[in-house]
C-alpha cells in the first residue's frame, strides 16, 4: 500500500536577492516498509525536499503540489493536525542530529519526551518503552540514566534513532544520518536503520550525497539535480546501469563496496551545479553534460521509462527505472 505520495511538488524560497526555486516538479511514491534513497550533489534540493515532507520550511516559503501521507495532504493540514503527525506518523533524523541532544538532560528523559508530548506513555510505562527502544538500537537500558556527553557520536546517533522510533511512526525521513560518523560506525548505523525499518514495516526516505550508501541501504533510488528528480528506479538498476549522464557520474564517483568492477565507472564531474536562481534553459544539466545535444538547451525535460515497452504516463511515479534524458527518449523512438 502507498504510504507517501508526492505529486508535482515545488518549493521556492523567498530571499532578499530574489526567489530560489529549490525543488521543481517532484513526483515520487513510497510504499509501506519501503526504503527510498534520494541522492544528489550539495544544493540539489535534497534537504529542502526532506523538510517539505514535514512542513519544516521557513514560513514564507512557497510550496505547491501535494504531499499525501496515508492519503492526507501534509501541505493543507491544520497546524494542530501537523503537530500530531510529526513524530507520531513521521519523524526526522538529520545530519549531526546527535548535537541536538540536550547536554543537561538524562538520555531516557529525552527519548521519553515525544511519548509524553503525544500522550502515549508517562511514568513507569514511558521508562519501560525507553528501555525497549534503547535495546532496539543496540544500547543497554541503563544508558537511560546517563547524559549525552557519556556517549560516542555513533551512540548519540543511535539515541536519535530511538527517539525517531519512540512513537512507532510509519515514516522516517533520514537526512544524511551517518555523514558525521566514521566509516565503521556508519556501516553499523546503516545496518541498524535497515533492520529496524524491515522489522517494523516503516517507510524510509534517506537523503545522501553518496549513492553507494543509498544503494546498499534502500530499495529504490531517486537522483536529484537542480531541484528535479532526473533518474529513479530500483537501487541496483540505478546504481549499476544509470541512464542519465548525471546519475552515471554520481554512481561512478563512489565505488560500490566489495565490487572492484564499479571502479571502471565514469569519475566525478567537472564544473559546479547551477545556481537555482539562474538555471540554464532546457535540461539544467546540459552545460556539464558530456553527451549533450544542441536540442538539450531548449527541449523540455521529462522522465522517460528506460524500459521501451513501458508507457511514459506517470513516469515520475512509475515503479520502474526512469531517466530525464533526451538519449532515453531517442532510444525509445528508435525501436
Ligand atoms: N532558507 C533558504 N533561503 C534561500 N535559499 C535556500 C534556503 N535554504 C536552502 N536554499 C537554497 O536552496 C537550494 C537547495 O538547498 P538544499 O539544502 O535543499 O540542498 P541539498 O541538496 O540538501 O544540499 P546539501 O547536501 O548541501 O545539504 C540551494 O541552492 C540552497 O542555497
Amino acid at each position: 500500500m502507498t504510504l507517501l505520495e508526492l505529486r508535482d511538488v515545488a518549493v521556492t524560497y523567498r530571499s532578499a536577492a530574489g526567489d530560489v526555486p529549490a525543488v521543481r516538479g517532484v513526483s515520487l511514491a513510497l510504499a509501506e516498509g519501503e526504503a527510498l534513497g534520494v541522492a544528489g550533489e550539495s544544493g540539489s534540493g535534497k534537504s529542502t525536499l526532506a523538510m517539505s515532507l514535514l512542513r519544516l520550511l521557513p514560513r514564507d516559503t512557497l510550496v505547491s503540489g501535494e504531499i499525501l501521507l496515508d492519503g492526507e495532504d501534509v501541505l493543507t493540514m491544520s497546524w494542530g493536525r501537523l503537530r500530531a503527525v510529526r513524530w507520531a506518523s513521521a519523524s526526522l533524523v538529520f545530519q549531526g542530529a546527535q548535537h541536538a541532544l540536550n547536554p543537561v538532560r538524562r538520555i531516557g528523559d529525552q527519548i521519553a519526551e515525544p511519548l509524553r508530548v503525544h500522550g502515549m506513555a508517562t511514568g513507569a510505562a514511558a521508562r519501560r518503552r525507553t528501555a525497549e527502544l534503547l535495546e532496539q538500537v543496540g544500547l543497554p537500558a541503563w544508558r537511560a540514566r546517563g547524559y549525552p556527553h557519556e556517549l560516542s557520536g555513533g551512540q548519540r546517533q543511535r539515541v536519535m534513532i530511538a527517539m525517531a522510533l519512540a512513537c512507532s511512526p510509519r515514516l522516517i525521513v533520514a537526512d544524511e544520518p551517518t555523514t558525521a560518523l566514521d566509516v565503521m560506525i556508519q556501516a553499523q548505523v546503516l545496518s541498524l536503520i535497515r533492520s529496524l525499518i524491515a522489522e517494523h514495516g516503516i517507510g524510509l526516505i534517506m537523503i545522501s550525497h553518496d549513492l553507494s550508501v543509498l544503494a546498499a541501504t534502500c530499495d529504490r533510488l531517486a537522483v536529484m539535480y537542480a531541484g528535479r528528480v532526473v533518474e529513479s528506479g530500483p537501487s541496483r538498476e540505478v546504481f549499476r546501469d544509470a541512464r542519465h549522464p548525471y546519475g552515471r557520474a554520481l554512481a561512478g564517483a563512489f565505488p560500490a563496496v566489495g565490487d572492484p568492477a564499479s571502479r571502471m565507472a565514469p569519475k566525478g564531474l567537472g564544473g559546479d551545479p547551477p545556481d537555482p536562481a539562474h538555471l540554464p534553459t532546457g535540461c539544467s544539466f546540459h552545460p556539464r553534460c558530456p553527451v549533450s545535444l544542441v536540442s538539450c538547451a531548449s527541449e523540455p525535460v521529462e522522465l522517460w521509462p528506460v524500459d521501451r515497452t513501458e508507457a511514459p504516463t506517470e513516469a515520475g511515479r512509475a515503479e520502474g527505472h526512469t531517466a530525464a534524458c533526451v538519449h532515453v527518449r531517442v532510444d525509445r523512438e528508435a525501436r
